[in-house]
């Protein structure tokens, strides 16, 4: 009886165990099924796909990936099927002869509005703002001379704050730069924007500057929803992306007290800044309907009026302004403060290379650690072909920006610091075509003129000046932080005037 008994609970475990093994095998086949014609790589994981892989090193785990299965492969994270791309060439591919990998799926919550520039997907509306707002930051200065007299007086600022650490020795105590260097980086965008600098201790962008500044687990985690958005759905990450929707009402929140307050001083004849240049086309559309009327108050040059060509419409609203300034602000100041974080503590590392020449620094720099390393995410519009792989519609597309600047068969000994490598051999800058830390095509980088202007003048101004040196006896952490930019970890220098 009890050897029945116990039989029939064997029976009933095998049956279970051997259902189980069914079970996992026929869910191991379908997540393994791939849609036919898809670009290779591997479904990793069933419901996890490659997420695991993704914790620590990002942009590293997926140029591992890229070796393995080339320039274009599409992994899962979670359920989502990620396409990404590891060289120029399949990236001018997509971006460049190809309209329909421009969306934006709403991963990065302090940035998704539903409106802005970032993040808004692909649409008449988004080239009508990108358009108006490149002619704004152009008009501002950006990419011209009159900008040069702003970004050499924020540098001598910079210089001078740095000069009264130095003292008398004429040699500082090791102090940390990255939140100076954020300050004086965020006020040129400021002026752009506002007419006026922001400062640390404004409650809003002082905490917003410190966020940029520092290197938290949790925005680290942040990074990863950017290309695993199902994550927002479990507990830890679900109050991440509350917490980032609350911050980003707040930064919205303190922009409409500026919009309000340029708006009661406001005269369309005199824009003096970002927000004047807005409420003006604003005014055009409420005033005219739109006749195709096109407003040349903020439009001097004759250049600019060549390019002055969107129409005034209905796309100008308080609510666009109010992302469109948060957005402008974000990308102008986080990514140039980081990359010039960067140059500051690879010289201080590298004192040899410190007395070369500076073009090539800022590019060696930005090729070893491109502050957006693997780009802002695009979206599939529909299901096309790219590089004769089937991409399916909805499909997150990254470019291995990072991958692309450490592929050695563009780049030889990849992970050297090597400015020389930017000149040819009469020593003259040679601009390399695999140099891309921008992006391509329709979405590239709108603010890439700053930000080589800023790169440039703030750099130079500062090795001019100084020497700078880590603190004896500390090893640099060489790596940083990814998350959307790849920031280097706080650091401390000794500068010593020359
Ligand atoms: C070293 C500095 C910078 C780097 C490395 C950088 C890099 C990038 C990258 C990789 C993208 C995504 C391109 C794509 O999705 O295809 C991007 C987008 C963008 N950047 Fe920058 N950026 C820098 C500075 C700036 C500055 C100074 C501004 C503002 C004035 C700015 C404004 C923007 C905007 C508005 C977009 C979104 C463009 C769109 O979606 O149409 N960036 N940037």
């Amino acid at each position: 009886m009890i050897l029945n008994e116990n039989q029939s609970i064997v029976n009933t475990y095998l049956a279970s165990a051997s259902l189980t093994l069914v079970v996992l095998l026929f869910s191991w086949v379908y997540w393994n099924k791939r849609p036919p014609n898809s670009p290779p790589g591997s479904n990793g994981f069933p419901l996890l796909g490659a997420i695991l892989s993704l914790t620590s090193f990002p942009q590293r785990a997926l140029t591992k990936l890229g070796k393995k299965y080339g320039p274009i492969y599409m992994v899962y994270f979670g359920n989502t099927a990620v396409v990404v791309l590891g060289n120029p060439e399949t990236a001018h591919e997509a971006f460049a002869k190809n309209d329909c990998f421009n969306d934006r799926p709403q991963t990065i919550p302090i940035l998704c509005s539903g409106k802005g520039l970032i993040m808004i997907n692909a649409s008449d509306f988004q080239r009508e703002q990108r358009r108006f707002n490149l002619h704004a930051l152009r008009e501002f200065g950006m990419g011209r001379k009159k900008l040069e007299g702003r970004l050499v007086d924020v540098s001598r600022q910079l210089c001078k704050t740095i000069d009264d650490l130095c003292g008398n020795s004429g040699t500082s105590k090791p102090f940390p730069i990255n939140e100076m260097i954020y300050q004086s980086i965020s006020s040129v965008i400021s002026y752009i924007i506002f007419n006026h600098d922001v400062t640390v201790d404004d409650e809003v962008f002082g905490s917003l500057l410190k966020e940029m500044t520092e290197t938290k687990k949790e925005n680290i985690l942040s990074g990863v929803l950017m290309f695993a958005p199902k994550l927002k759905y479990l507990p830890f990450f679900s109050k991440m992306w509350r917490k980032s929707g609350e911050f980003r009402d707040k930064i919205e929140e303190k922009i409409k007290e500026e919009v309000l307050s340029h708006q009661k001083s406001h005269d369309r004849n005199n824009p003096r800044d970002f927000i004047d240049c807005f409420l003006n086309e604003m005014n055009n559309f409420s005033s005219s309907k739109s006749s195709g009327q096109i407003n040349k108050n903020c439009d001097q040059s004759d250049e600019m009026n060549r390019s002055y060509s969107w129409q005034s419409s209905s796309s100008f609203t308080i609510g666009q302004l109010i992302s469109s300034v948060r957005d402008l602000f974000m990308a102008g100041t986080e990514t140039t403060a980081s990359t010039i974080c960067w140059i500051i503590l690879f010289l201080s590392h590298y004192q040899d290379v410190q007395e070369k020449m500076q073009k090539e620094i800022d590019e060696e720099v930005s090729r070893l650690r491109p502050t957006v390393p693997l780009s802002v995410p695009h979206m599939a519009s529909r299901d096309a072909i790219l590089n004769g792989y089937v991409i399916p519609k909805g499909a997150i597309i990254l470019t291995n920006i990072w991958g692309i600047q450490h592929d050695e068969s563009r780049w030889p000994e990849p992970e050297k610091f090597l400015p020389e490598r930017h000149l040819d051999n009469d020593g003259k800058f040679n601009k390399s075509s695999n140099w891309m830390i921008f992006n391509l095509g329709l979405r590239n980088c709108l603010g890439q003129q700053l930000a080589k202007m800023e790169l440039f003048i703030a750099t130079v101004s500062l090795f001019q000046k100084f020497s700078f040196a880590l603190p004896p006896g500390t090893t640099p952490d060489m790596e940083g932080e990814p998350q959307v930019t790849l920031r280097p970890n706080l650091f401390e220098v000794i500068a010593t005037r020359r």
